[in-house]
C-alpha cells in the first residue's frame, strides 16, 4: 500500500477498544491475547520498551508459560548508548523479561554498531525471516510507535531516528540529565510493525489522552504514528480511563 508522505482519512477496519481499570488490568488483558496467541501457533513476538509494557512482562514472568521455542523482535534501540547502561532498551528487556523467561532467540536492533544504516538493513532480513505473530506497542505523547515520530512514512522500514524534542523531554526523566538523553535512536519501520498479524497497544494515564483520541478518532495521518493502526485488520488498543478521557465515542 502507498502511504508515503500522504495523509489518509478512510478508515478501513474498526480497531477493538478496551479500557480497563489500571495498568495491571491491561497488562492481564494484554497477556490474555497473548497467551491465546502461543496456544494458537504464535512463534514470534515483538517487544517494546518503556514503562508501559511492564505490568504485561509481569504477568509474562508470573505465568507458567515457557518461552524458550519462541523468538522476540524489539522494536528499538537508543543510538550510541552502550548495552549496559540502565537506560539501553537491551538492559531493560534483560532486567524486566529475558533475565527471567528468556526466548530461544532475542533481538533487540544494533544501537552501538559502527554502521547504523547497516545494522537498520541486518535487522531488517532479522524482521523477514522471523515474521512478528504478535506486536506489542507503547505509544508516545506525541503518538509515536517505536521510536517512528510524526511525519515518519507509514511504509518506512528499519531506520536511524533523530528524537523529537518532545520525546527528549518525555524521557529525560530516566536519565540524570536532560543533555545526556541521546539525541538518536535505531527503531523498527512502521512498515514492518503494519506487516504483524496482530498488535497490541497499550496506554495508560492522562499524558496519552491526546495521542490515545487522535489514534482511534483522528484521521489516518503521518502527523499521528498510530494512526495507521485504523488501517490494520487485527489491532486491539487496551487503555486505562485516564487514557481514554478525551474519548468522545466511548
Ligand atoms: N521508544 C519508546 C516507545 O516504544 C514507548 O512507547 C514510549 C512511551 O514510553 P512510556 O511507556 O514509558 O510512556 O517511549 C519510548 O519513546
Amino acid at each position: 500500500m502507498a502511504y508515503i508522505g500522504l495523509d489518509q482519512t478512510r478508515r478501513t477496519t474498526i480497531m477493538d477498544i478496551k479500557i480497563v481499570k489500571d495498568k495491571v488490568a491491561g497488562g492481564q488483558a494484554a497477556f490474555a491475547i497473548i497467551q491465546q496467541g502461543i496456544a494458537t501457533g504464535a512463534k514470534v513476538l515483538g517487544l517494546a520498551t518503556g514503562s508501559t509494557p511492564i505490568t504485561l512482562y509481569q504477568e509474562m514472568i508470573k505465568s507458567d508459560l515457557d518461552f524458550r521455542q519462541l523468538t522476540s523482535v524489539n522494536l528499538d534501540e537508543y543510538v550510541g548508548l552502550p548495552y549496559d547502561n540502565p537506560q539501553s532498551y537491551h538492559q531493560f528487556m534483560q532486567d524486566n523479561l529475558f533475565s527471567k523467561k528468556p526466548f530461544k532467540h532475542s533481538y533487540v536492533p544494533e544501537g552501538m554498531a559502527a554502521d547504523i544504516d547497516q545494522a537498520a538493513k541486518d535487522y531488517d532480513k532479522i524482521i523477514e525471516a522471523n515474521p512478528i505473530d504478535i506486536q506489542i506497542l507503547g505509544i508516545g505523547r506525541n503518538g509515536h510507535i517505536g521510536f517512528n515520530e510524526p511525519g515518519t512514512p507509514f511504509d518506512e522500514l528499519t531506520h536511524e531516528v533523530r528524537l523529537t524534542e518532545s520525546t527528549i523531554e518525555a524521557n529525560k526523566r530516566f536519565f540524570a540529565d536532560e543533555k545526556d538523553v541521546p539525541r538518536k535512536a535505531i527503531s523498527m519501520g512502521i512498515g514492518s510493525i503494519m506487516k504483524s498479524k496482530q498488535i497490541i497497544l497499550m496506554a495508560y494515564g492522562s499524558d496519552k489522552a491526546d495521542a490515545i483520541q487522535a489514534t482511534i478518532e483522528g484521521p489516518v495521518t503521518t502527523h499521528v504514528p498510530a494512526s495507521v493502526l485504523q488501517n490494520h485488520a487485527n489491532a486491539t488498543i487496551i487503555i486505562d480511563e485516564a487514557a481514554a478521557s478525551k474519548l468522545t465515542n466511548k
